[in-house]
């Protein structure tokens, strides 16, 4: 809905400090669903550290929506901000969101899961409108 998507556009434009007008959704927007099972392609490979605007290009802002509770549902699985000194940690829970801007100052990498299956949905915004994809439809 148009509604709600400029009044989410605004609030993450407040929260960073930059114009309303500059943000967009960008692809790819994806679902996970991740478990113990081995990997049959790199792209299974979630685990190894990355920057988000070099792996996917046009990410300027991820966010990530978390649909399955850490050690209720599966075990692993911690999304970790790679920082010198102390990593940071974000353990998932259904319901909780994580937002950060995708340059290399967010470097990360989510831990292998242990057992247990683990659901996320990854959305993201570019600020340059040649990177954008249309807004959701609702039919
Ligand atoms: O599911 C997560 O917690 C993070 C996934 C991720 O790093 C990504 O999609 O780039
Ligand atoms: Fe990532």
């Amino acid at each position: 809905h148009r509604d709600v998507r400029q009044k989410v556009q605004l609030a993450i434009a407040q929260a960073f400090g930059i114009s309303a007008s500059s943000l967009y959704l960008t692809k790819p927007t994806f679902f996970s669903r991740i478990n113990s099972t081995e990997a049959r392609t790199a792209h299974d490979e979630y685990w190894h550290a990355h920057v988000d605007k070099v792996t996917y290009g046009s990410f300027d802002y991820t966010s990530l929506l978390y649909l399955s509770d850490y050690l209720d549902d599966f075990g692993g699985g911690r999304f970790v901000f790679m920082e010198e000194g102390a990593n940071k940690t974000v353990e998932p829970r259904a319901g909780r969101v994580s937002f950060f801007t995708s340059g290399s100052e967010n470097l990360h990498r989510v831990e292998r899961v242990h057992w247990g299956t683990r659901y996320a949905v990854t959305i993201a915004f570019t600020c340059n409108p040649d990177h954008s994809i249309a807004d959701p439809a609702f039919t």
